[in-house]
């Protein structure tokens, strides 16, 4: 039994969503034969990989049905999270992939839904950043319990930076944390423009896997300065299923998909989908109708990201200083974690399909 034995049979395994096999995708190291024990390593295109025990699962039986029926197969994974960046800029060097998180409407949850992805792609392995950038309606430093806390500066290259705070294993930062809470209220266009360019030039971010920014609510010009700032890799829309919440989802996306901003959509995920009580975790009410925003994804073509229930302790989560996926409420995480391992699946696959010249760049310069 040689190696190449062992890549020959991985060769049949298919990475499902990038539909090509481990070897040809170079996903497959360190493979250790010793009798009967075989093992290897897969670099997956994302920690928060929902697919590693299916790819598991096809590796063990290509190597006992191909190479060694008795074989002991140890599959380890790793990952290398995939970018397609290309642009040479010197916006955010070390971020690979930024999700900007956006909702037509306010109040559908776009603050708890980013916290909260924040979270489980972290929880997932993932290095990953947060950044507020609601500037009239922040919600960071109370969802993280930062309230009140600052930011430190440190000197790169003879420029003043920010490090951002560090809370729950995430890099966060948010005008909350920045300015005294109510004059960031009374800023008007230049001045919140210019704070949204700092935020993504002036900020040490490092080394990370997501970036996610939580949009203002809307379509405005905070959207367009954000976009044409940072080189976004695409956007999440949240919605409720209440038709008003759809009416404006249905803004955000063709505002997103105007030649001006052009970036990709990554899909669309439900809020408040229905209520689950704490004492009947299998009942669900949908109080605001049901599958609104499924249907809306059908419509526009664009991919379902998922249903988030509404709960109790979500909300308190977040009022807390404690978000959900810090909680032990293992309903409500289940929930967040398969959307944020299908938003990791729709990066990883739209940075293996698409051409970097296709990815939305910074076009303005500074
Ligand atoms: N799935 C949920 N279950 C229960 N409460 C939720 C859920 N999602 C959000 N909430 C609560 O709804 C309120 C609004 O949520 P959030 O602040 O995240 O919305 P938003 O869209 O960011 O609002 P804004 O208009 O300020 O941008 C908050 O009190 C939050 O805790």
């Amino acid at each position: 039994m040689i190696q190449e034995d062992v890549l020959k049979a991985l060769s049949t395994v298919q990475e499902p969503d990038l539909g090509k096999d481990l070897v040809t995708l170079n996903m497959v190291r360190d493979v250790e034969i010793n009798g009967d024990n075989i093992s290897f390593t897969v670099v997956l295109t994302t920690p928060a990989c929902p697919l590693k025990e299916t790819i598991k699962r096809d590796c063990v039986n290509a190597i006992k049905s191909r190479v060694n029926n008795h074989a002991n197969v140890t599959v380890n994974f790793t990952a290398s999270t995939t970018t397609i960046r290309a642009d040479k800029s010197n916006v955010l060097p070390g971020v690979k992939n930024i999700i900007a998180v956006v909702s037509g409407k306010g109040g559908v949850g776009k603050s708890t839904v980013s916290a909260n992805l924040a979270l489980a792609l972290s929880q997932g392995g993932a290095s990953v950043g947060l950044l507020d950038a609601d500037i009239y309606g922040p919600s960071v430093p109370i969802m993280f319990g930062v309230r009140g806390e600052r930011p430190m500066m440190t000197d790169v290259n003879g420029k003043a930076m920010i490090i951002p705070l560090e809370r729950y294993n995430i890099k966060l930062l948010s005008i909350g944390l920045l300015v005294d809470e109510k004059s960031a209220v009374v800023w008007r266009g230049p001045m919140v423009s210019s704070a949204v360019r700092q935020f993504i030039t002036d900020v040490k971010w490092g080394e990370l896997d997501y970036l996610v920014i939580d949009m203002p609510p809307g379509t405005g010009d905070i959207h367009l300065t954000l976009l044409q700032t940072a080189p976004v890799t695409g956007v999440v829309v949240v919605t409720t299923p209440q038709d008003v919440a759809l009416a404006d989802a249905k803004k955000g996306i063709a505002m997103f998909g105007q030649a001006q901003m052009n970036v990709p959509i990554i899909g669309l995920v439900e809020n408040m989908s229905y209520f689950t009580p704490a004492e009947l975790p299998n009942n669900k009410y949908y109080i605001f109708g049901k599958e609104g925003g499924k249907r809306l994804a059908d419509e526009y073509d664009l991919p379902f990201l998922g249903q988030i229930p509404l709960v109790q302790s979500i909300r308190e989560g977040g009022d807390i200083g404690v978000p959900i996926m810090m909680s032990d409420d293992e309903v409500s995480k289940t929930a967040f974690e398969e959307f944020a391992g299908t938003v990791a699946r729709s990066v990883s696959m739209r940075n293996a399909n698409m051409k970097s010249e296709e990815v939305a760049e910074t076009v303005e310069e500074r």
